[in-house]
C-alpha cells in the first residue's frame, strides 16, 4: 500500500504535504495531512498524531494551528489525519447533522448497520494508519504522541488510554471527556454502537480510567469561555475520574478562551514541549 501525494510544500525547512491512499479499514479512500521536519533527513523522527474535532478534515489543523514551525526546531513530524470516511456510498447522518456521520466518526468501530460497513476509524488509527507511516515515512514509531481537539481530544484520551505502550505521551485541547454522559457522544455511541451502554465504555476516557487503564500522564487545556464547556466537554468529570483512580493529570483552566483554532494556535507550543519532553528524552 503507498501513500499518494495530493500536494506538498517546503515549510520551515521540512515538507507539509496532504496524501492520499487506499484503506482497507474503512473500504475508502483516506487522506492524512503530515508535516515532515528537516531532521528526518538524516533519520526517522518522533510522530505527534493530532486528531480533530466535530466538522474537520486533515486539513482544519495544518491551516489554524501554526504546530509547523515549532515542529521544526523539535525535529517532530506532525500526522492529522481525516475525521471520518468519506465518499461515493460512504452513509451520513439523516440530517446532515454536523454531529454524525461525515466528519464525525468519533474514532470508533461501527457495529451498527449502516455505519460499521466504513465508520472504521478505530482500525484505521490502532491498526492501518501506524504500519502505513512507519513503512513509506521517516517516522521512528517508538516515539509516539498523541493530542487532538474536542471529539479529536476523546480520540486521542481514549486511543491512548488503550494502548499506553504505542504512545510516551498524550494531550487534549478541549476534549469531549465522557461521551457517555453528553448530547455529542450519546447520540454517536447510540448509532455507531447501538443502546448498549457496556459496548461504549472502550470509547470513553472517563470509563476507561474507572476500569483500570492508566498512562504515565495527562496534559489537557480548555477554555473558560468554550460554549461547548458545560454541555458538551465536562472536564470535571476527568478530574474525578483521574483523582479517584490515582491517574495523572494536569488539567488548565484557560480564562476567556473559546472552542475555536484560535484557542488551539495559543497553547500549540506548550502541547509541543509537553510532548518533545517526553519523546526526545
Ligand atoms: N459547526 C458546529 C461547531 C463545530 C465545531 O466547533 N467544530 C470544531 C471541533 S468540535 C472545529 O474545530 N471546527 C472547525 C474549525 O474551527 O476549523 C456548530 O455550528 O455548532
Amino acid at each position: 500500500m503507498t501513500l499518494e501525494i495530493v500536494s506538498q510544500a517546503k515549510c520551515f525547512g521540512g515538507t507539509q504535504a496532504t496524501y492520499q491512499h487506499a484503506s482497507t479499514a474503512t473500504g475508502t479512500a483516506m487522506r492524512l495531512a503530515v508535516f515532515t521536519p528537516p531532521q528526518a533527513a538524516h533519520g526517522p523522527v518522533p510522530v505527534l498524531w493530532f486528531l480533530s474535532g466535530l466538522t474537520c478534515t486533515e486539513e482544519n489543523f495544518t491551516v489554524k494551528a501554526g504546530a509547523q514551525r515549532l515542529a521544526a526546531e523539535l525535529g517532530v513530524m506532525l500526522v492529522a489525519p481525516d475525521t471520518s470516511p468519506r465518499g461515493e456510498g460512504v452513509p451520513d447522518d439523516a440530517d446532515k447533522a454536523y454531529d454524525f456521520g461525515l466528519g464525525a466518526g468519533f474514532y470508533v468501530d461501527a457495529t451498527e448497520a449502516p455505519w460499521a460497513q466504513h465508520y472504521r476509524m478505530r482500525t484505521y488509527l490502532e491498526q492501518e494508519l501506524p504500519a502505513l507511516i512507519s513503512s513509506t515515512l521517516p517516522a521512528d514509531m517508538t516515539r509516539q504522541g498523541i493530542t487532538g481537539h474536542s471529539m479529536g481530544g476523546h480520540g486521542a484520551l481514549t486511543i491512548a488510554l488503550r494502548s499506553p505502550a504505542r504512545f510516551r505521551s498524550v494531550s487534549a485541547f478541549a476534549p469531549i471527556v465522557s461521551p457517555m454522559n453528553c448530547p455529542w457522544g450519546e447520540k454517536a455511541l447510540t448509532g455507531y454502537l447501538g443502546p448498549d451502554r457496556t459496548a461504549w465504555r472502550a470509547y470513553d476516557a472517563c470509563a476507561l480510567i474507572e476500569d483500570g487503564a492508566r498512562v504515565p500522564d495527562i496534559l489537557v487545556d480548555q477554555g473558560s469561555a468554550d460554549s461547548f464547556l458545560t454541555t458538551q466537554l465536562k472536564p470535571e468529570l476527568l478530574e474525578a475520574a483521574c483523582a479517584t483512580a490515582g491517574q495523572p493529570l494536569t488539567l488548565r483552566r484557560q480564562d476567556g478562551y473559546d472552542h475555536s483554532y484560535f484557542f488551539i494556535a495559543s497553547f500549540i507550543a506548550d502541547h509541543l514541549a509537553w510532548h518533545a519532553e517526553r519523546l526526545l528524552r
